[in-house]
């Protein structure tokens, strides 16, 4: 399961010039109903040794049989299939003797298109959701459940729920909200779960697949890998020819270990670019400063634009507007950080025409890019990019999951320092202030949030929470007593969180003695704090940032 043996969803591996890349088995066709995981289930099943890749759901049914799959996956996705031109499926689809498996809104989908019933229970489920398995029936002879326990958890994300099976099918297990949680049709080599396998937080998800996979569709596992670093270095070398390209460095661990794969490719013709927003954590651009380029060696050029962003940001409060101000403010950063890039290089006249960013399929499936998916919020290197954009983009890992990344940088030698870093979103503080961005909630924020994580760090705990960004609610005040005296000060919220890739998490149960502590500090340290809150909300529902 490490980066390299992951495969991208890239139709290249399966054209006909590519003779090695094309398996005897056909292809296992991810249809994607606008789902946030159709990327993650298509990685699922390559990490079974399947070959998998994602089709829109918008194909007809006979364009995808056309493509010869060995099996189909119907994903998740935002409609309900009772809204007006919500996207649906004809039964030909189920009765070609295709294996069929349904996920979430493609296991509604399933279920519709075969008689079945589904209806708005307003029971709604999501995040962690504990499932009964019916040991009793037990489909012979494969289910979908073999080799789970007979009480499961498991993610949900779900509002409409299935509440009769269509004929034939094996209801196999039910949760509170969802009275048929799992059914197969073990002669059709059809089956589908409400629950989300694909995602890491179920814990016998990748059983589940594998179960649908190898004991009702009755797959061989014959995809083997390719090297990401070999490839995405040829890719790179041939974008880039004999140009230049910067890169936004942030001292995160995306952006290092795209300009590292860069590097690889074209030298010193890459220079890394630092842009000091005004939105950095305490001390924060001082350490990228010295600790990055003594780790790597890079180029390094800091962009001081602390006025440029605030100053857009004045009086903004919603939070994609400033998603949209902040990812212009970043592209018109690196266009003034262009021309000095090229002074220090003496190739004045020049352009540097590419700009190389450390974005993830996350960033881009949150923004609103899959296949018909909802636009979650715009990440500020993705949806937040202005229309007039001059550079050309190089970014060599958004097919990828956060977890293949830092598996990435460690074979490209990065250290752990770097590889292991918590996440820091590239808007910063700037999403972490609900309400207005300005200086002094900002300093605020940040002598808060330098708090929380010395303490956290103290506590040993870094590795084992994913991030814990820290929020001021600036716009909120509540009652306290502090030197017998009222004060009428802003909470701050902890969200310390565990994930693996961000696309589901849930939040840490961090030891009380440690929470006190933080609590304790911030509100006597930080005068116009008086109140600490944690936020202890998985995602979903939730997302990780507050905006
Ligand atoms: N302050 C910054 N200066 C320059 N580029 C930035 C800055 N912040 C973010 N970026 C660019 O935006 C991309 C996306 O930011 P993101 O926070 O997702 O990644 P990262 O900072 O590299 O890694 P991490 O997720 O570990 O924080 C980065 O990879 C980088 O290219
Ligand atoms: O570079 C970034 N630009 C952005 O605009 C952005 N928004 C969220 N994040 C980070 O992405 C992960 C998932 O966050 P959410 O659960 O809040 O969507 C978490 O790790 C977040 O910190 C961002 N990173
Ligand atoms: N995650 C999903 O696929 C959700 C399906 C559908 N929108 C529901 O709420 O039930
Ligand atoms: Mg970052």
């Amino acid at each position: 399961m490490s980066a390299v043996t992951s495969q991208p969803n890239h139709p290249d591996h399966l054209s006909p010039e590519n003779p090695e890349a094309t398996p005897a088995q056909g292809p296992v066709l991810v249809v994607d109903y606008g789902a946030q995981y159709a990327q993650l289930i298509a990685r699922r099943v390559r990490e079974a040794d399947v070959y998998s890749e994602i089709v829109p759901h918008t194909m007809s049914t006979q364009e995808i049989l056309a493509k010869g799959p060995s099996a189909l996956i119907l994903s998740g996705g935002p409609s309900s299939v009772w809204a007006e031109g919500a996207p649906q499926r004809d039964a030909a689809l189920f009765e070609a003797g295709v294996p069929v498996f349904g996920i979430c809104y493609g296991f509604q989908v399933m279920a519709q298109a075969l008689g079945g019933t589904v209806a708005k229970t307003g029971m709604r489920e999501y995040g962690s959701t504990d499932v009964a398995v019916d040991v009793t029936g037990g489909a012979e002879p494969a289910s979908i459940l073999d080799q789970t326990p007979a009480s499961q958890t498991v993610w949900m994300s779900h509002g409409d729920s299935v509440t009769a099976a269509p004929d034939g099918f094996e209801v196999l297990a039910s949760s509170a909200g969802a009275p048929v949680a799992a059914f197969v049709d073990a002669t059709r080599k059809l089956a589908g779960v409400q629950w989300h396998p694909e995602v890491r937080h179920t814990e016998f998800g990748q059983q589940v697949l594998r179960n649908f996979l190898f004991g009702i569709a009755g797959l061989k596992p014959t995809w083997s890998t390719e090297n990401i670093i070999d490839r995405e270095v040829a890719r790179i070398r041939e974008q880039v020819g004999e140009g230049r390209a910067i890169c936004g460095l942030s001292g995160g661990v995306d952006s290092a270990v795209a300009a590292a794969l860069v590097q690889q490719a074209i030298g010193d013709r890459l220079t890394c670019v630092l842009v000091d927003h005004g939105l950095m954590r305490q001390d924060e651009v001082e350490q990228v400063e010295q600790d990055f380029v003594a780790a790597t060696g890079v180029n390094l050029h800091i962009a001081r634009e602390a006025d440029r962003f605030l100053g857009a940001l004045s009086g903004v409060t919603d939070p994609e507007t400033k998603r949209k101000i902040i990812g212009r403010e970043f592209i018109r950063a690196f266009e003034a950080a262009e021309a000095q890039v090229l002074l220090e290089a003496s190739s004045e006249g020049a352009r540097v025409g590419y700009l190389v960013q450390g974005t993830l399929y996350p960033d881009i499936v949150e923004s609103g890019g899959g296949e018909g998916a909802s636009t979650i919020k715009s990440h500020h290197n993705v949806g937040g990019l202005p229309e007039d954009l001059e550079f050309e983009l190089v970014e060599p890992l958004r097919e990828l999951f956060k977890d293949e990344v830092r598996e990435v940088g460690r074979q490209l030698g990065l250290p752990e320092t770097i590889v292991g870093r918590q996440p820091f979103p590239g808007p910063g503080l700037g999403i972490r202030i609900i309400g207005e961005v300005t200086e002094h909630r900002l300093d605020i924020l940040r002598r808060a949030d330098a708090i929380a994580r010395a303490e956290l760090t103290a506590a040993g705990l870094d590795d084992e929470v994913w991030q814990m960004p820290v929020v001021l609610l600036a716009d909120v005040h509540s009652v306290g007593v502090q030197g017998d005296g009222r004060t009428y000060g802003h909470p701050i919220v902890l969200r310390p969180v565990s994930s693996e890739d961000a696309m589901t998490a849930d939040w840490s149960r961090l030891p009380s003695e440690l929470l006190a502590r933080i609590s304790n500090r911030i509100t006597n340290e930080v005068e116009e704090i008086n109140r600490v809150v944690l936020d202890v909300t998985s995602k979903p529902p939730g997302t990780i940032e507050w905006e």
